[in-house]
Protein backbone atom coordinates (compact mmCIF):
# COMPACT_ATOMS: atom_id res chain seq x y z
CA UNK A 1 0.00 0.00 0.00
CA UNK A 2 1.09 3.64 -0.70
CA UNK A 3 -0.34 6.17 0.74
CA UNK A 4 0.16 10.10 -0.29
CA UNK A 5 -1.47 12.84 2.26
CA UNK A 6 -1.57 16.52 1.20
CA UNK A 7 1.70 16.38 -0.46
CA UNK A 8 2.97 19.84 -1.59
CA UNK A 9 5.85 20.52 -3.97
CA UNK A 10 8.29 23.90 -4.54
CA UNK A 11 10.18 24.70 -6.40
CA UNK A 12 11.98 27.69 -4.86
CA UNK A 13 8.87 29.95 -4.04
CA UNK A 14 6.89 28.25 -6.89
CA UNK A 15 4.41 25.87 -6.00
CA UNK A 16 3.99 22.72 -8.80
CA UNK A 17 1.94 20.33 -6.41
CA UNK A 18 -0.63 21.00 -4.30
CA UNK A 19 -1.93 19.02 -1.85
CA UNK A 20 -1.75 15.40 -3.73
CA UNK A 21 -4.09 12.50 -1.80
CA UNK A 22 -3.60 9.64 -3.12
CA UNK A 23 -3.40 5.77 -2.01
CA UNK A 24 -2.68 2.94 -4.09
CA UNK A 25 -3.27 -0.85 -2.84
CA UNK A 26 -1.61 -3.48 -2.96
CA UNK A 27 -1.06 -4.46 -7.76
CA UNK A 28 -2.49 -1.68 -8.52
CA UNK A 29 -2.30 0.39 -11.00
CA UNK A 30 -2.45 4.32 -11.12
CA UNK A 31 -1.88 6.23 -14.67
CA UNK A 32 -1.36 9.69 -14.17
CA UNK A 33 -2.41 12.19 -17.15
CA UNK A 34 -2.14 15.93 -17.59
CA UNK A 35 -0.93 18.68 -19.68
CA UNK A 36 2.88 19.23 -20.58
CA UNK A 37 4.28 21.46 -17.41
CA UNK A 38 1.52 19.78 -14.79
CA UNK A 39 3.53 18.34 -12.36
CA UNK A 40 3.12 14.67 -13.32
CA UNK A 41 7.42 13.93 -13.09
CA UNK A 42 7.71 15.98 -10.28
CA UNK A 43 5.35 13.91 -8.01
CA UNK A 44 7.48 10.69 -9.58
CA UNK A 45 10.68 12.09 -8.33
CA UNK A 46 9.27 13.45 -5.47
CA UNK A 47 8.01 9.70 -4.51
CA UNK A 48 11.61 8.38 -5.08
CA UNK A 49 12.98 10.78 -2.82
CA UNK A 50 15.05 12.83 -5.82
CA UNK A 51 13.45 16.15 -4.77
CA UNK A 52 12.20 17.82 -1.18
CA UNK A 53 8.97 17.91 -0.30
CA UNK A 54 7.25 21.18 1.24
CA UNK A 55 4.62 19.38 2.93
CA UNK A 56 2.81 16.48 3.40
CA UNK A 57 3.71 12.80 4.21
CA UNK A 58 4.49 9.83 1.51
CA UNK A 59 3.89 6.13 3.46
CA UNK A 60 4.88 2.80 2.57
CA UNK A 61 4.15 1.38 5.62
CA UNK A 62 8.01 0.66 5.74
CA UNK A 63 8.90 4.12 6.11
CA UNK A 64 7.37 7.26 6.11
CA UNK A 65 8.95 10.32 4.72
CA UNK A 66 7.73 14.06 5.49
CA UNK A 67 9.53 17.30 5.02
CA UNK A 68 11.16 16.86 8.04
CA UNK A 69 11.96 13.29 7.73
CA UNK A 70 13.80 12.56 4.30
CA UNK A 71 14.51 9.16 3.22
CA UNK A 72 17.15 8.50 0.73
CA UNK A 73 16.12 7.12 -2.20
CA UNK A 74 18.19 3.87 -2.84
CA UNK A 75 16.23 3.29 1.17
CA UNK A 76 12.84 3.52 -0.62
CA UNK A 77 12.63 0.53 -2.71
CA UNK A 78 11.34 1.89 -5.47
CA UNK A 79 11.57 1.17 -8.82
CA UNK A 80 11.70 3.62 -11.75
CA UNK A 81 11.67 3.23 -15.41
CA UNK A 82 12.02 6.04 -17.70
CA UNK A 83 11.05 6.95 -21.70
CA UNK A 84 14.81 6.64 -22.14
CA UNK A 85 15.38 3.14 -20.82
CA UNK A 86 18.57 4.35 -18.80
CA UNK A 87 20.88 0.89 -19.48
CA UNK A 88 24.37 0.49 -19.06
CA UNK A 89 25.22 0.22 -22.88
CA UNK A 90 28.38 -1.93 -22.13
CA UNK A 91 26.38 -4.29 -20.25
CA UNK A 92 24.66 -6.94 -22.18
CA UNK A 93 21.03 -7.79 -21.15
CA UNK A 94 21.75 -10.34 -18.43
CA UNK A 95 24.51 -8.27 -16.88
CA UNK A 96 22.06 -4.99 -16.95
CA UNK A 97 19.27 -6.89 -14.85
CA UNK A 98 21.23 -8.53 -12.68
CA UNK A 99 23.45 -5.38 -11.81
CA UNK A 100 23.70 -5.86 -8.26
CA UNK A 101 21.29 -8.41 -7.96
CA UNK A 102 21.68 -11.11 -5.41
CA UNK A 103 19.60 -13.45 -6.01
CA UNK A 104 19.59 -13.56 -9.56
CA UNK A 105 16.91 -16.59 -9.85
CA UNK A 106 14.17 -14.03 -10.36
CA UNK A 107 15.93 -12.36 -12.75
CA UNK A 108 15.36 -15.41 -15.03
CA UNK A 109 11.47 -15.14 -14.26
CA UNK A 110 11.26 -11.82 -15.65
CA UNK A 111 13.39 -12.39 -18.30
CA UNK A 112 11.68 -14.92 -19.40
CA UNK A 113 7.93 -13.40 -18.80
CA UNK A 114 9.17 -10.84 -21.01
CA UNK A 115 10.07 -12.62 -23.66
CA UNK A 116 14.21 -11.72 -23.36
CA UNK A 117 15.45 -15.55 -23.43
CA UNK A 118 16.84 -14.70 -26.70
CA UNK A 119 18.49 -11.61 -26.26
CA UNK A 120 20.15 -12.34 -22.91
CA UNK A 121 23.97 -11.94 -24.75
CA UNK A 122 23.55 -9.02 -26.43
CA UNK A 123 23.98 -5.03 -25.97
CA UNK A 124 21.02 -2.36 -25.45
CA UNK A 125 22.71 -0.79 -28.60
CA UNK A 126 21.84 -3.98 -30.83
CA UNK A 127 18.30 -4.44 -29.34
CA UNK A 128 14.79 -2.15 -30.54
CA UNK A 129 13.24 0.21 -28.26
CA UNK A 130 10.58 -2.05 -26.99
CA UNK A 131 13.08 -4.70 -26.34
CA UNK A 132 15.31 -2.42 -24.22
CA UNK A 133 12.00 -1.12 -22.34
CA UNK A 134 11.33 -4.54 -21.45
CA UNK A 135 15.19 -5.25 -19.89
CA UNK A 136 14.63 -2.07 -18.65
CA UNK A 137 11.29 -2.81 -16.94
CA UNK A 138 12.56 -6.87 -16.09
CA UNK A 139 15.40 -5.09 -14.31
CA UNK A 140 13.16 -3.43 -12.23
CA UNK A 141 11.03 -6.01 -11.76
CA UNK A 142 13.83 -8.19 -10.50
CA UNK A 143 14.74 -6.11 -7.60
CA UNK A 144 11.37 -6.81 -6.07
CA UNK A 145 10.72 -2.97 -5.48
CA UNK A 146 7.76 -2.08 -2.85
CA UNK A 147 6.25 0.10 -5.75
CA UNK A 148 6.79 1.12 -9.07
CA UNK A 149 6.79 4.57 -10.94
CA UNK A 150 6.93 4.92 -14.94
CA UNK A 151 7.78 8.41 -16.48
CA UNK A 152 5.80 8.00 -20.05
CA UNK A 153 7.63 4.50 -20.60
CA UNK A 154 6.36 4.31 -24.26
CA UNK A 155 7.13 7.49 -25.54
CA UNK A 156 10.32 6.86 -27.71
CA UNK A 157 8.15 3.63 -29.44
CA UNK A 158 6.05 3.35 -32.40
CA UNK A 159 2.05 3.46 -32.20
CA UNK A 160 1.93 -0.46 -33.10
CA UNK A 161 5.00 -1.36 -30.94
CA UNK A 162 3.00 0.57 -27.76
CA UNK A 163 -0.41 -1.46 -28.35
CA UNK A 164 1.71 -4.72 -27.47
CA UNK A 165 3.84 -3.66 -25.08
CA UNK A 166 1.78 -1.80 -23.13
CA UNK A 167 -0.19 -4.80 -22.34
CA UNK A 168 2.97 -6.94 -21.65
CA UNK A 169 3.84 -4.27 -19.04
CA UNK A 170 0.41 -4.49 -17.39
CA UNK A 171 0.48 -8.39 -17.27
CA UNK A 172 4.03 -7.71 -15.81
CA UNK A 173 3.19 -5.22 -12.82
CA UNK A 174 0.32 -7.15 -12.32
CA UNK A 175 2.44 -10.39 -11.81
CA UNK A 176 4.66 -8.77 -9.53
CA UNK A 177 2.00 -7.49 -7.25
CA UNK A 178 3.12 -4.05 -6.60
CA UNK A 179 1.84 -0.56 -6.46
CA UNK A 180 2.62 1.52 -10.04
CA UNK A 181 1.69 5.20 -10.85
CA UNK A 182 2.81 5.62 -14.45
CA UNK A 183 2.89 8.54 -15.88
CA UNK A 184 1.56 9.03 -19.83
CA UNK A 185 0.57 11.69 -22.35
CA UNK A 186 -1.75 9.22 -24.24
CA UNK A 187 -5.30 9.36 -23.13
CA UNK A 188 -5.83 6.06 -24.95
CA UNK A 189 -2.99 4.48 -22.76
CA UNK A 190 -4.57 5.79 -19.57
CA UNK A 191 -7.71 4.57 -20.13
CA UNK A 192 -7.02 1.30 -21.38
CA UNK A 193 -4.26 -0.02 -18.90
CA UNK A 194 -5.02 1.72 -15.95
CA UNK A 195 -6.66 0.49 -12.73
CA UNK A 196 -7.20 4.29 -12.04
CA UNK A 197 -6.63 7.64 -14.01
CA UNK A 198 -5.83 10.38 -12.16
CA UNK A 199 -6.32 13.92 -13.64
CA UNK A 200 -3.67 16.75 -12.93
CA UNK A 201 -4.03 20.10 -13.90
CA UNK A 202 -1.67 22.50 -12.99
CA UNK A 203 -0.48 20.53 -9.99
CA UNK A 204 -4.01 20.07 -8.58
CA UNK A 205 -5.67 16.89 -8.67
CA UNK A 206 -8.71 16.95 -10.37
CA UNK A 207 -10.53 13.77 -10.55
CA UNK A 208 -9.22 10.23 -9.61
CA UNK A 209 -11.08 7.49 -10.32
CA UNK A 210 -11.81 4.26 -12.42
CA UNK A 211 -11.26 4.60 -16.20
CA UNK A 212 -15.05 4.36 -17.06
CA UNK A 213 -16.24 6.77 -14.75
CA UNK A 214 -13.67 9.61 -15.15
CA UNK A 215 -14.33 9.35 -19.02
CA UNK A 216 -18.34 8.85 -18.57
CA UNK A 217 -18.62 11.32 -15.04
CA UNK A 218 -15.59 13.49 -15.55
CA UNK A 219 -15.73 15.80 -12.33
CA UNK A 220 -15.17 19.13 -14.75
CA UNK A 221 -15.00 20.33 -18.11
CA UNK A 222 -11.41 20.20 -18.30
CA UNK A 223 -11.36 16.32 -17.34
CA UNK A 224 -14.37 15.59 -19.73
CA UNK A 225 -12.33 17.78 -22.56
CA UNK A 226 -8.85 16.18 -21.66
CA UNK A 227 -9.76 12.56 -21.75
CA UNK A 228 -11.32 12.24 -25.15
CA UNK A 229 -13.45 14.42 -27.65
CA UNK A 230 -16.38 16.52 -25.90
CA UNK A 231 -19.12 18.91 -26.58
CA UNK A 232 -21.43 20.49 -24.60
CA UNK A 233 -25.22 21.10 -25.67
CA UNK A 234 -27.55 23.25 -23.40
CA UNK A 235 -30.49 20.66 -21.52
CA UNK A 236 -33.04 20.87 -18.93
CA UNK A 237 -32.27 18.45 -16.04
CA UNK A 238 -35.22 17.35 -14.29
CA UNK A 239 -35.77 13.99 -12.31
CA UNK A 240 -32.84 11.98 -13.80
CA UNK A 241 -33.67 13.11 -17.59
CA UNK A 242 -31.99 16.07 -19.84
CA UNK A 243 -33.88 17.13 -22.90
CA UNK A 244 -32.34 18.78 -25.30
CA UNK A 245 -32.95 19.80 -29.29
CA UNK A 246 -31.45 17.05 -30.28
CA UNK A 247 -33.55 14.36 -27.64
CA UNK A 248 -33.60 13.18 -24.37
CA UNK A 249 -31.30 11.20 -22.24
CA UNK A 250 -30.94 9.43 -18.60
CA UNK A 251 -28.84 12.06 -16.41
CA UNK A 252 -26.41 12.18 -13.62
CA UNK A 253 -25.53 15.95 -11.87
CA UNK A 254 -22.17 16.48 -11.31
CA UNK A 255 -21.99 20.13 -9.92
CA UNK A 256 -25.48 21.54 -10.67
CA UNK A 257 -28.99 21.29 -9.28
CA UNK A 258 -32.21 21.09 -11.38
CA UNK A 259 -33.11 23.10 -14.43
CA UNK A 260 -30.86 24.81 -16.97
CA UNK A 261 -27.83 22.54 -17.54
CA UNK A 262 -24.71 21.81 -19.87
CA UNK A 263 -25.06 18.24 -21.29
CA UNK A 264 -21.61 16.42 -22.19
CA UNK A 265 -21.80 14.61 -25.25
CA UNK A 266 -19.15 11.99 -26.39
CA UNK A 267 -19.19 11.32 -30.02
CA UNK A 268 -20.46 7.66 -29.81
CA UNK A 269 -23.61 9.18 -27.83
CA UNK A 270 -24.62 10.86 -30.79
CA UNK A 271 -25.96 9.76 -33.88
CA UNK A 272 -25.53 11.08 -37.37
CA UNK A 273 -28.28 10.74 -40.23
CA UNK A 274 -27.59 11.39 -43.86
CA UNK A 275 -31.26 12.50 -44.57
CA UNK A 276 -31.36 16.47 -45.44
CA UNK A 277 -35.04 16.46 -44.96
CA UNK A 278 -34.31 15.90 -41.26
CA UNK A 279 -31.37 18.07 -41.31
CA UNK A 280 -30.75 19.97 -38.11
CA UNK A 281 -26.99 21.02 -38.75
CA UNK A 282 -24.08 21.08 -41.12
CA UNK A 283 -20.91 19.41 -40.94
CA UNK A 284 -18.05 21.75 -40.58
CA UNK A 285 -15.39 19.17 -40.36
CA UNK A 286 -14.30 15.33 -40.40
CA UNK A 287 -11.63 13.59 -39.58
CA UNK A 288 -10.81 9.99 -40.95
CA UNK A 289 -10.02 7.57 -38.50
CA UNK A 290 -9.43 4.35 -40.27
CA UNK A 291 -12.38 2.30 -38.85
CA UNK A 292 -14.29 5.26 -38.04
CA UNK A 293 -14.96 9.15 -39.04
CA UNK A 294 -15.24 11.84 -36.23
CA UNK A 295 -17.69 14.42 -37.76
CA UNK A 296 -18.60 17.75 -36.34
CA UNK A 297 -21.58 18.62 -36.18
CA UNK A 298 -22.84 22.93 -36.00
CA UNK A 299 -26.64 22.42 -35.19
CA UNK A 300 -29.04 25.01 -36.44
CA UNK A 301 -28.50 27.23 -32.42
CA UNK A 302 -24.83 27.26 -33.63
CA UNK A 303 -23.36 24.44 -30.88
CA UNK A 304 -20.99 21.90 -32.20
CA UNK A 305 -21.36 18.54 -31.59
CA UNK A 306 -19.31 15.16 -32.89
CA UNK A 307 -20.08 11.90 -33.84
CA UNK A 308 -18.68 9.47 -34.80
CA UNK A 309 -19.99 7.05 -37.88
CA UNK A 310 -18.56 3.71 -39.55
CA UNK A 311 -15.68 4.36 -42.10
CA UNK A 312 -18.14 3.07 -44.77
CA UNK A 313 -20.22 6.62 -43.99
CA UNK A 314 -19.04 8.75 -46.48
CA UNK A 315 -19.87 12.14 -45.31
CA UNK A 316 -18.05 15.60 -46.18
CA UNK A 317 -18.06 18.86 -44.84
CA UNK A 318 -21.11 20.84 -46.25
CA UNK A 319 -23.33 17.84 -45.90
CA UNK A 320 -26.85 18.91 -44.05
CA UNK A 321 -27.59 16.40 -41.76
CA UNK A 322 -29.68 14.79 -39.21
CA UNK A 323 -28.13 14.32 -35.47
CA UNK A 324 -29.94 13.00 -32.46
CA UNK A 325 -28.79 11.98 -28.55
CA UNK A 326 -29.03 7.70 -28.96
CA UNK A 327 -28.00 6.41 -25.55
CA UNK A 328 -29.33 4.60 -22.32
CA UNK A 329 -26.76 5.03 -20.46
CA UNK A 330 -26.63 8.56 -18.28
CA UNK A 331 -24.89 11.76 -19.31
CA UNK A 332 -23.74 13.40 -17.21
CA UNK A 333 -24.85 17.24 -16.94
CA UNK A 334 -22.77 20.59 -15.61
CA UNK A 335 -24.02 23.96 -13.97
CA UNK A 336 -24.35 26.17 -17.07
CA UNK A 337 -20.98 27.52 -18.27
N1 LIG B 1 14.31 21.65 -11.56
C1 LIG B 1 13.31 22.52 -11.69
N2 LIG B 1 13.43 23.77 -11.21
C2 LIG B 1 12.42 24.66 -11.32
N3 LIG B 1 11.23 24.40 -11.91
C3 LIG B 1 11.06 23.16 -12.42
C4 LIG B 1 12.08 22.16 -12.35
N4 LIG B 1 11.61 21.03 -12.93
C5 LIG B 1 10.36 21.31 -13.35
N5 LIG B 1 10.03 22.58 -13.05
C6 LIG B 1 8.73 23.23 -13.32
O1 LIG B 1 7.75 22.53 -12.57
C7 LIG B 1 6.55 22.40 -13.30
C8 LIG B 1 6.18 20.93 -13.41
O2 LIG B 1 7.14 20.27 -14.22
P1 LIG B 1 7.07 18.71 -14.51
O3 LIG B 1 8.29 18.35 -15.29
O4 LIG B 1 6.80 17.98 -13.26
O5 LIG B 1 5.77 18.64 -15.45
P2 LIG B 1 5.22 17.42 -16.29
O6 LIG B 1 3.75 17.38 -16.05
O7 LIG B 1 6.00 16.18 -16.00
O8 LIG B 1 5.51 17.94 -17.77
P3 LIG B 1 5.73 17.12 -19.12
O9 LIG B 1 4.43 16.45 -19.42
O10 LIG B 1 6.08 18.17 -20.11
O11 LIG B 1 6.86 16.14 -18.87
C9 LIG B 1 6.80 23.07 -14.64
O12 LIG B 1 6.28 24.38 -14.57
C10 LIG B 1 8.30 23.10 -14.77
O13 LIG B 1 8.71 24.19 -15.54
Amino acid sequence: MLSVNKLSIDYGSNRVVSELDLSLTESEILMLVGPTGCGKSTILQALAGLIPISEGEVNIGKWRATPKLHVLPEKRRVGMVFQDFALFPHLNVQQNICFRLKDTKLADHWISLLGLDDFRNKKPATLSGGQKQRVALARTLAHQPDFILLDEPLSNLDAALKDTLRWDIRHALKEAAVPAIWVTHDQEEALSVGDRVGVLKAGKIQQIDTPEHCFSMPSNRFVARFLGEASFIAGDYQQATVSTSIGNAPALAINCQHGKVDVLLRPDDVMLLQDENLSNGVVTWVRFEGGSRLCAVELTCKTLVTSRVSHEIVVRPGDAVHVYINTTHPLAVYHRA
